[in-house]
């Protein structure tokens, strides 16, 4: 673990976060340092990972827009529904660039924490599953989130997924394929392993 990296993320996440999302990243980096340990997992990737996922959460459209300019998008930048999508990919590029993160698993799991895709690693799985787990978070279900994720990374993202979905639809927004090739990847994968 590069502790001064570390303390250095976690100054410019208490300098520039609102406080009610730097309570959700510090629980988000928890959580997945937690799972990491549980499922045989590099906890210090986890919890760099989670530390991260959300650093250019807060920017406004434009500014997201332009971090984007010179990243290629599997949606287009110029759609202002995408606006959301927008932070995970530009996240991911801030903590290459700025934080000089070189771990390309850690990117990975930043990039693919709001949408998802096919296959994904066990770090990608956790990420996206603390996020919707982690202690500040309270809808529905979630307890039942909790206890599933101690068990089955492949189940909980499926159930992540699934809320998710649920949540864009009654929304009225378009679904990128990317998601639904997820959820299809992780029912095929789970499967495979004999489960339901
Ligand atoms: N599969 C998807 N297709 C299109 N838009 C999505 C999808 N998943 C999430 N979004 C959009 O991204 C937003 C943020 O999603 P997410 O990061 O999962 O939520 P949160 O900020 O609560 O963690 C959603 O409110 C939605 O607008």
């Amino acid at each position: 673990m590069n502790h001064n990296l570390v303390d250095r993320i976690q100054q410019d996440l208490t300098d520039g976060l609102s406080p009610l999302r730097l309570t959700h990243v510090l629980g988000v980096a928890d959580t997945a340092r937690q799972l990491a340990l549980q499922h045989g997992q590099d906890a210090d990737q986890a919890y760099l990972a989670g530390l991260l996922h959300d650093i250019a959460r807060e920017w406004d459209y434009e500014r997201l827009k332009a971090a984007s300019a010179h990243l290629t998008l599997p949606f287009d930048r110029e759609d202002r529904q995408n606006k959301e999508l927008l932070h995970a990919f530009v996240g991911a590029d801030i903590a290459a660039r700025h934080y000089g993160v070189t771990d390309e698993p850690v990117l990975q799991a930043i990039r693919s924490h709001t949408l998802a895709r096919a296959a994904m690693t066990p770090l990608e799985l956790i990420i996206l599953i603390s996020d919707k787990i982690e202690p500040n978070r309270h809808y529905p279900g979630v307890d039942d989130l909790r206890q599933l994720a101690t068990q089955s990374l492949l189940q909980a993202a499926l159930a992540c997924l699934n809320q998710s979905l649920t949540i864009t639809i009654k929304r009225g927004i378009a679904i990128h394929l990317w998601t639904v090739e997820a959820r299809n990847d992780l029912l095929t994968q789970i499967k495979k392993q004999g489960g339901p």
